[in-house]
């Protein structure tokens, strides 16, 4: 019988007592906890539960009483203290306190704000939401800790009034066995007192009591024998319910786990959500301060703005003054080169080549003055231990490179574009330059000569003038004079040696020369002027004791520059001509004989030719001899008209080299002292015919 109780320890109304149902919050955000650790009000009463067991057992309700379900009073309806924590100055004390946050409503002006709060809210809905489902949970709880307490209750009273059968059984059973002993002792003292005072009864009558009564007995005994079995079975169906309970508390605690779990995760979103919101009173402290920084730099650009518009007008005025300047300067330079005369002459002096041993001359023969009034212009040479000084319109020493050259000529250049008849031409001994200043090498950019760079610039000339309406048309011819001959280096059978053909050369009414069969062609592109120079390559060359290659003959190139407006229906038409002249030698000195020979006497022939008609310009004589040369024939428009003549003298600066030097150098003074008619630009309406030839 001692088993047949409720002994388990699992299914100890213990446990289900010791689940609080009252959350209690901590401060970080708030902090659900179940105190399982809590005490029945009996435990702390001091009445322990096996000694409540034996009370109630004591007390023996009857089995079949109703089972009258009653809140346990052992359940700790108080919360556990909550002791106050401080998170960020935000204090919870109770669950009052958490909703009141909730309640709260937050205000957010941009948009990273409002994707906080946002944000914010759903942490609110779901602590809400956790709220909720722990309030369910405790509802539950609730109703299973009743349930089980009722179930206690219930069992209990099933055991008391098990044992109060049993003990009723009990009692029930010993009391047929004392009846028996004593009615045997009653009757054992009966036959005594019969045998010893009455005559002695029969027998059978005393066999029959015996019977009768044992009848009784056994009846009484099987009925409750059937009492005992109904109590067992009783005893079983309650074990099964005890069964079912644990497996329900079981399921209460994996339920408390979870939202344990829950309240941990809550825990944490909160703390996620104070630290947030944080960031978030950081961030808009920035925000703020940001835009107070972008409001004064606000300020700023627009005081800059301002700023910057006042000089835009000040520049495009400056820029205004800046085109009537240049436009006043053009004009001057004009008036200063028509005052001056239209011829101008630049000295240019070649370095010292590195075959050139120049150790047993003296070392430099030329040198530059360097007073105010020479510096750029002037050149000395040393001959003969006497030092002649020379004054030009520029000089340029063996320092300068090509591009510095063509900076200076640029200007002439530009006249011929709009509409000046231009003749630039390279004089000098040979070995002196002439023809790098002229061609240079036009696969080295920074060697390019002044024929690639006049032809890049009237290029980007006649490009720039496209958008004022402006058109042109460039066509070049290329022609060299050898041995007093014409030749025509664009002429494809040129350099298939056809010889033979005469070329005459004829002055039109309008100062232009004409040289009958000269093929022209068509300058319409940058690579056109590549296929000039390789036309260049034609002309005759030989090897002299100063030069390797040396040029033995004028080459002319010439440009006609014809340039319409459509919407103005202007015409200029420029002419620039740009000659790389045969090297003058002195015939003992070159040491020529056969046709080399007569080469160069027909050379110095020519340039003497040209020295004569400088000398009768200089001289203003009569009768100026022009034809004594081809050379000086084909020139005489631009020597004796309106043209501008740029005079290229080079120089080689070895000693060796002075006495051609001052030769060249005297005659380039004596060109520079030249009074040749004034120039004029050749501008008409376009309406009127055109019928100067090139
Ligand atoms: N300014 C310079 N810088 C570098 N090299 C130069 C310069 N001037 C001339 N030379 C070089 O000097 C040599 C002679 O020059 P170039 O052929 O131009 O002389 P030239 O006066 O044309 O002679 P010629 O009358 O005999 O034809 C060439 O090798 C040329 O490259």
């Amino acid at each position: 019988m001692a088993s047949f109780g409720i002994s388990g320890k699992r299914h100890s109304p213990r446990i289900s007592s010791h689940v609080s149902s009252s959350p209690s919050y901590s401060p970080v955000g708030f902090r659900l906890i179940h105190s399982l650790s809590s005490q029945s009000k009996e435990n702390r009463d001091g009445a322990p539960l096996d000694k409540r067991r034996r009370m109630v057992g004591k007390e023996a309700t009857p089995p079949d009483e109703t089972r009258a379900r009653k809140v346990f009073s052992s359940v700790n309806s108080d919360p556990d203290p909550v002791v106050p924590l401080h998170h960020s100055g935000i204090e919870f004390l109770s669950r009052e306190d958490v909703e009141k946050l909730l309640g709260e409503e937050m205000k957010g002006k941009n948009n990273s704000d409002s994707k906080m709060m946002e944000y914010v809210e759903k942490l609110k809905i779901c602590i809400k939401w956790h709220m909720a489902r722990e309030d369910g949970y405790l509802e539950d709880q609730k109703k299973q800790r009743n349930f089980m307490e009722d179930e206690e209750k219930r069992h209990n009273d099933i055991v008391t009034q098990l044992r109060a059968k049993i003990d009723e059984l009990e009692t029930m059973n010993n009391e047929p066995k004392a009846e028996n002993r004593k009615f045997l002792e009653n009757e054992r003292d009966a036959q005594i007192t019969f045998e010893s005072q009455e005559e002695i009864k029969p027998k059978e009558v005393l066999n029959t009591r015996k019977k009768k009564h044992k009848e009784q007995s056994n009846e009484e005994l099987s009925c409750l024998r059937s009492e005992l079995q109904q109590v067992k079975d009783d005893c079983n169906k309650a074990r099964a319910e005890v069964q079912s309970l644990t497996l329900v508390i079981a399921k209460y605690e994996e339920i408390t786990k979870t939202l344990d779990m829950i309240t941990m995760k809550t825990v944490d979103l909160e703390e996620t959500c104070a630290f947030q919101r944080t960031e978030i009173l950081s961030l808009q402290h920035q925000l703020s301060a940001k835009k107070d920084e972008l409001k004064q730099a606000d300020l700023s650009v627009n005081t800059m703005t301002s700023k910057v518009e006042e000089q835009k007008i000040i520049i495009e005025e400056l820029k205004n003054h800046l085109v009537e300047g240049e436009k006043l300067l053009k004009k001057q330079h004009n008036t200063i080169l028509e005052l001056k005369g239209n011829i101008r002459v630049f000295c240019r002096v070649r370095p010292i080549m590195a075959n050139n041993d120049s150790s047993g001359t003296n070392g430099a023969v030329i040198s530059y003055p360097t007073s105010v009034e020479s510096f750029g212009r002037g050149i000395d040479l040393t001959h003969g231990a006497q030092k002649h000084s020379f004054t030009f319109d520029k000089v340029f020493s063996y320092e300068a490179s090509q591009e510095d050259v063509f900076v200076e000529i640029s200007q002439l250049v530009q006249s011929a574009f709009d509409g000046y008849k231009v003749c630039i031409f390279a004089y000098g001994q040979t070995g002196s330059g002439k023809t790098y200043t002229m061609m240079g090498n036009p696969n080295i950019p920074e060697q390019k000569g002044l024929i690639s760079r006049s032809l890049e610039q009237i290029f980007e000339a006649s490009q720039s003038l496209q958008c004022q309406g402006w058109e042109y048309k460039i066509k070049a011819s290329m022609l060299e004079i050898y041995n007093e001959t014409i030749r025509d280096l664009l002429s494809p059978s040129c350099s298939s040696s056809v010889e033979g053909k005469q070329y005459s050369i004829k002055h039109d009414a309008n100062g232009n020369t004409v040289v009958s069969d000269l093929t022209v062609v068509d300058v319409c592109t940058e690579q056109a002027a590549q296929s000039l120079h390789q036309a260049a390559c034609n002309r005759s060359l030989g090897k002299t004791n100063m030069n390797e290659q040396s040029s033995r003959s004028h080459v002319i190139f010439t440009l006609k520059i014809v340039g319409t407006n459509e919407s103005t229906k202007d015409q200029v038409q420029g002419i620039l001509n740009l000659i790389d002249l045969a090297g003058s030698e002195r015939l003992a000195k070159s040491g020529c004989t056969g046709d080399r020979l007569k080469e160069t006497q027909a050379i110095n022939k020519s340039l003497s030719a040209l020295n004569d008609v400088i000398s009768a310009l200089a001289n203003k004589e009569d009768h100026v001899p022009f034809r004594n040369s081809k050379l000086t024939y084909l020139l005489q428009p631009c020597l004796s008209g309106d043209s501008k003549i740029l005079m290229l003298l080079n120089i080689s600066p070895e000693a060796s080299s002075s006495g051609e030097s001052i030769s060249s150098l005297r005659f380039a003074a004596r060109v520079n002292n030249c009074v040749i008619g004034i120039p004029r630009r050749h501008i008409q309406m376009r309406s009127r015919s055109d019928s100067r030839p090139l």
